[in-house]
Parts: C-alpha cells; sequence; structure tokens
C-alpha cells in the first residue's frame, strides 16, 4: 500500500527516512579529482528519522529545530528544500517549514543525513507538485552527497562509481544488531589514509553471492578509532561483525529476534546497541512515483 503522510496538531506531514547498512564496501579505484570508486550493496533498514514538513507560500525555507553542531543552512534537509526549490523555478512562491526527529547516529555510516535529503527532495516532489522523474531526484540528490541518490532509488542495491551507479538487488529478510561506538569518524580523514586498499578487484553483480567480501574503510577506521574495534570484538562473539560505510557503526547478522533480544539485553554498559531489520523497499517508494510524470 501506498504511503499516505499523516499531519500533526501543527500541520506539519510527517514522512519517514530510513537508514542504510553497507554489506560490504570495496574500493576498486579512484577518480582524476580524486573521489574513491566504491563496489558496495546497500540494504534499506528500518531504523529512521522523521521529517516533519508544513508548506509555506512567502518562498522561505526554515528549519525549525537545527541540530547543535549543524546550522541551518548547512543541513541537507534545508539544502536539499533550496535545491529543489531553485531546480522547479516556480512562479509561486513555494517554500516549506522542516522539523526533524534525528534518530539515526550521526556520522554513524547510516546515511541518515543522506537519508534526510533524499526524503526531502521525494516528498517536496509531490507537495510543491514539481513532477520531476525519480532519475531527475537521484540527479540532484547526487550534488548533495555520494549516498543521497541511493535513498531515491529507493531499492536495496549493488552501488558503484561514488554511489551514483545502481542496480537492484534481492536482498533476504534479516535482523541485525547494530552497535554504535561514540566516535566520530571524518569520512574524508579514512579517505586520505595512505594506508587505505584501493585496488580490490572488481566483482560483478552476478558473481555477488560467491564473493568474498569486506569494508576496505574498517581497518583504517579501526587504526584510527580503537573504540570501533572494541565494539567490533565484542558484536563478533555472537556473530560475524562488521563496519557500516566509513563507521562508526557496526553491524552483525543475529538469526532470530530471540536471539537479537538477547544479545541487547546483556550489553555492557559501556556499549550502546538497537535491532534493525531489513526493508525491501524505501517506505516512500510508490508514494514518489504517483502524481509524477513518465
Ligand atoms: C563511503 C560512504 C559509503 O556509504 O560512507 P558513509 O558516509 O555512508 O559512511 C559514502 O559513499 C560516503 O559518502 P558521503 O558521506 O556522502 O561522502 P561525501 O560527503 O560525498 O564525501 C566526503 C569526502 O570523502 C571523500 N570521498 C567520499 C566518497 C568517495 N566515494 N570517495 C571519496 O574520496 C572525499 O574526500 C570527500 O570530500
Ligand atoms: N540532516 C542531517 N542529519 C545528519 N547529519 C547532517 C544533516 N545535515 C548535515 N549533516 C552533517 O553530515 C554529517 C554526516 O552525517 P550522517 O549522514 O549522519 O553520517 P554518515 O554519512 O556517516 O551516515 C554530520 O556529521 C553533519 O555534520
Amino acid at each position: 500500500m501506498s504511503f499516505s503522510p499523516i499531519a500533526d496538531e501543527q500541520g506539519f506531514l510527517a514522512y519517514p527516512a530510513p537508514a542504510k547498512l553497507n554489506l560490504f564496501l570495496h574500493i576498486v579505484g579512484r577518480r582524476a579529482d580524486g573521489y574513491h570508486l566504491l563496489q558496495s550493496v546497500f540494504q534499506l533498514v528500518d531504523a529512521h528519522d522523521t521529517i516533519y514538513l508544513r508548506l509555506r507560500d512567502d518562498g522561505q525555507i526554515v528549519h525549525h529545530n537545527p541540530m547543535p553542531g549543524v546550522p541551518a543552512d548547512t543541513d541537507l534537509t534545508v539544502r536539499a528544500a533550496r535545491l529543489l526549490q531553485s531546480k522547479l523555478q516556480s512562479t509561486s512562491k513555494i517554500g516549506v517549514d522542516i522539523r526533524v526527529e534525528k534518530r539515526l547516529p550521526m556520522g554513524g555510516g547510516m546515511g541518515g543525513g543522506s537519508s534526510d535529503a533524499a526524503t526531502v527532495l521525494l516528498a517536496l516532489n509531490r507537495l510543491w507538485n514539481g513532477k520531476l522523474s525519480r532519475t531527475d531526484l537521484m540527479g540532484l540528490g547526487l550534488q548533495l552527497g555520494a549516498d543521497v541518490p541511493f535513498f531515491i532509488f529507493g531499492r536495496n542495491a549493488f552501488v558503484e562509481g561514488i554511489g551514483e551507479v545502481m542496480t537492484e538487488v534481492e536482498t533476504p529478510d534479516r535482523h541485525f544488531v547494530v552497535l554504535h561506538p561514540q566516535v566520530h569518524v571524518s569520512t574524508p580523514e579514512i579517505f586520505k589514509d595512505p594506508n587505505l586498499t584501493r585496488n580490490t578487484p572488481s566483482i560483478k553483480v552476478r558473481g555477488l553471492e560467491e564473493a568474498v567480501t569486506r569494508n576496505d574503510l574498517e581497518s583504517c577506521a579501526v587504526q584510527k578509532y580503537p573504540e570501533i574495534g572494541r565494539h567490533l570484538d565484542y558484536l563478533n562473539q555472537f556473530a560475524p561483525a562488521r563496519m557500516t560505510g566509513s563507521g562508526s557503526c557496526v553491524f552483525a547478522e543475529i538469526a532470530s529476534q530471540a536471539e537479537v533480544d538477547a544479545v541487547l539485553f546483556g550489553l555492557l554498559e559501556s556499549i550502546n546497541g538497537f535491532a534493525v531489520q531489513t526493508l525491501k523497499r524505501h517506505p516512500l517508494y510508490e508514494y514518489a512515483d504517483e502524481n509524477v510524470s513518465a
């Protein structure tokens, strides 16, 4: 069933922005501009932020609860709304009030900021009657960050390039435990590390199931942030654990909800963790297609 936004008492409509896990992440090369070429399976999961939007007719984009350390002008939700507003060049004064309920770990490698931006693009394209196609929105999203196009694509995907080349993949329904080490990983710092493996052989989407995979960013991240290593060691007691994206979160597949509950119940006090389940589709997947020309 298609998504239908619910209004709160102040007239804000609520939209989900789900997280992702990188089931693996290989670096297979580097572009002339220094950006790294990746191969990764991006898996949508049910942990999410909520983006609240309320239309304005004075052309303004107003963030009602900017996060500490992220001024409104630099927040990806505001930047996404501005980008779409200028792309649409509407004759009416389209604007929006934005409020963000943040639950996803910031700088956690779960794509929270990128997903927030994608949700704003998907929702405002409908609310402002933009009628941009999914492909157009993905192009806009790439200007905001390498992970944004994936969330607009809206399906689990084998992702290549710097994040703009996507092939849908079927992934099984699974439970994961995610641990959140309390360190903020600098993505550019990890990518700059001279010890980073940058020449993992390319794999083909057809050979995915047999491929031996890893996260090439993990060893550099663990070296710089030993807390990530401690969390990996802890989770490895239960199932093979891996880092997502450029960290800091680590995750492991756990066989059943009962075992997930047991792992979380027994967590050390110094470790933050939560459960996620896989999603087949972005919750706004069908919503994005309605009312859009070709
Ligand atoms: C590696 C991933 C995998 O999902 O990590 P997470 O951000 O999710 O942890 C992403 O592609 C990250 O994307 P994103 O977080 O949007 O990174 P950006 O802001 O675009 O880039 C930050 C910096 O990292 C470096 N960078 C980023 C992506 C890439 N493919 N090659 C790079 O070399 C560049 O120096 C860039 O200036
Ligand atoms: N709406 C937003 N939510 C989270 N982070 C944001 C947002 N807007 C801008 N940022 C900036 O982007 C950085 C990375 O965000 P995030 O997506 O949470 O991490 P990651 O890319 O590791 O998953 C944050 O540290 C913050 O400075």
